[in-house]
């Protein structure tokens, strides 16, 4: 009688009845939790169809709401909303404490304020050359594939090298592992996030797994699940470095730029104030920095290079274009030159509007008043999201949009359609790190293909096609291409 009851007041008396959707959804989040889990990170897909059967708002859970009329990300995502981040899917990270995990609007813009000069433009141009020492290292390490008869593994190589970049720029380290054959691109750190990522949707719609998981000490925690166990040797190392720098701050002077430890241990004006500085702070910071820092950038260069390869005009052009604007392989450009190539600039857009970004919605809770999200007013508390996909694929925004064509970003007008790209998300609660990535994906592209000729070992559609966990997870073969140095 208790879920009868419970059945009608959510099907039929509850404040977002009169949205469609399917009854299980409107029921229950078990529903969500069958795409998530059973069916491995099928959720961002499976809203595409029911949106398809059911209009630009679907109930998509008992109390949430999912949108897919671009008007909307506007309403939920940019500038002067206050919506809030929706706990249950950012604690899944097991980074609580860091940024990313906030949810209070006043406490989030604080502690944005207090990193956001670390990742400012002017940050990044003064550690430009870090940057650049790392991808030429990307370049030395896959110029070394063209002495042999084997592909190189791009998604692995951009996937390490952002990671890399990140690692320097962040904590002056290098994430490569000791003793390893770097032709693999093998990694200790990539590995715990493969390792861990797929465990996100059991952590959200189990919390009890995640408080077992990682609360209990590490030796049963490995024992009982081993996908946490590369984790928390991540932890455990990331934690080993704080100690030493709480233990002795003046170990600091000893590394040749800025890490993120001396900016977040220097005295900050009142108006900014931080947060105690301790060791857990440290790590949940340090450890969602460094995840958000090298996926997201790896998995873009990855979109961008198939793209590139499969279709022989773009490549052309673009190599043309580079080739003009750094005419001696030897003596790169800075990046305040590259950014000013129209063509490779308009590389760049496709590929973030093709790789999305983060692929999952980002879920917000309407507050601190009802707001009119695409038209309609909705109720505070309600759960509501719209994924970047979404607006990506828009045909009307972007015609044919399944085609990489950067020639969109060239036309007339073309202006208009960056609001619609929205893969560092908008607003209040937009990507912190956007000028570093920028910095990386301009140096990344245009460097690997001014320095290398790169010929696709059999690719299909399967090297870029994902499972969304958040960011998203390539299940198919990675995305591999024979590599020899460009002519001149
Ligand atoms: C192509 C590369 C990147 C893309 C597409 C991207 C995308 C995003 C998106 C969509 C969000 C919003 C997440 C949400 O609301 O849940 C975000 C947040 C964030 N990103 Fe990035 N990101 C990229 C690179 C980076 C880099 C290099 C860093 C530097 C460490 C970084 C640091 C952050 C941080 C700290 C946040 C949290 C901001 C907050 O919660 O207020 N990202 N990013």
């Amino acid at each position: 009688a208790a879920v009868t009851q419970l059945w009608i007041q959510r099907i039929h008396h509850h404040a977002l009845s009169k949205y469609p959707g399917p009854r299980l959804a409107a029921f229950t989040t078990w529903y969500r939790a069958y795409y998530d889990i059973l069916m491995d990170g099928a959720w961002a897909q499976h809203l595409e169809s029911l949106h398809e059967q059911y209009g630009p708002i679907v109930r998509v859970g008992p109390n949430e709401l999912h949108f897919g009329d671009p008007r909307a990300y506007n309403d939920i995502y940019g500038m002067g909303t206050r919506h809030t981040k929706q706990r249950e899917m950012y604690r899944c990270f097991s980074t609580d404490l860091s940024v990313f995990a906030m949810s209070d609007h006043h406490e989030a813009m604080q502690r944005r304020n207090l990193i956001g000069p670390f990742f400012s433009r002017r940050a990044i141009l003064a550690l430009e050359r870090t940057v650049q020492g790392k991808i030429d290292l990307l370049v030395s390490r896959l110029l070394q594939y063209s002495n042999t008869n084997k592909p190189a593994n791009l998604d692995l190589a951009f996937r390490s090298a952002s990671l890399e970049v990140i690692t320097a720029y962040c904590f002056a380290q290098s994430s490569s592992s000791q003793g390893k054959d770097p032709l693999d691109f093998d990694c200790d750190i990539l590995r715990a996030i493969d390792q861990t990522l797929p465990m996100i949707w059991v952590f959200k719609h189990f919390p009890l797994i995640k408080t077992l998981l990682l609360g209990v000490p590490e030796c049963f925690a490995s024992v009982l699940k081993p996908s946490t166990k590369g984790i928390l040797e991540q932890r455990k190392q990331m934690g080993a470095q704080i100690d030493e720098i709480m233990k002795d701050p003046s170990s600091l002077q000893n590394v040749d730029h800025e890490t993120i430890y001396h900016h977040f241990l220097t005295p900050q004006p009142d108006s900014q104030r931080h947060p105690p500085v301790t060791r857990d702070w440290l790590l949940d910071e340090g450890l969602y920095l460094r995840f958000a820092g090298s996926d997201t950038v790896g998995n873009t260069c990855t979109v961008a290079a198939y793209h590139i390869l499969e279709n022989r005009d773009v490549h052309r052009k673009l190599s043309q274009a580079l080739k003009e604007a750094w005419p001696d392989k030897d003596l790169p450009p800075s990046y305040e030159v590259l950014e000013k190539l129209p063509y490779l600039t308009a590389v760049i857009k496709e590929s973030l509007r093709m790789a999305h970004g983060v692929v999952s919605p980002l879920p917000r809770i309407v507050g601190p008043s009802d707001s009119e999200i695409a038209g309609e007013i909705i109720p505070t508390g309600t759960v509501v999201s719209m994924g970047a996909c979404m607006v990506h694929k828009n045909a009307e925004i972007f015609p044919d949009p399944m085609a990489f064509k950067p020639e969109r970003w060239l036309a007339e007008g073309s202006t208009e359609l960056e609001k619609y790209l929205v893969s560092f998300s908008k607003g209040p609660r937009g990507c912190l790190g956007i000028n570093l990535a920028m910095c990386e994906l301009y140096l990344l592209i245009g460097t690997i293909f001014r320095k290398l000729d790169l010929v696709p070992d059999k690719p299909t559609v399967d090297n870029i096609s994902y499972r969304e966990y958040f960011v998203p997870i390539h299940r198919g073969r990675h995305f591999h291409a024979f590599v020899s140095p460009t002519s001149e």
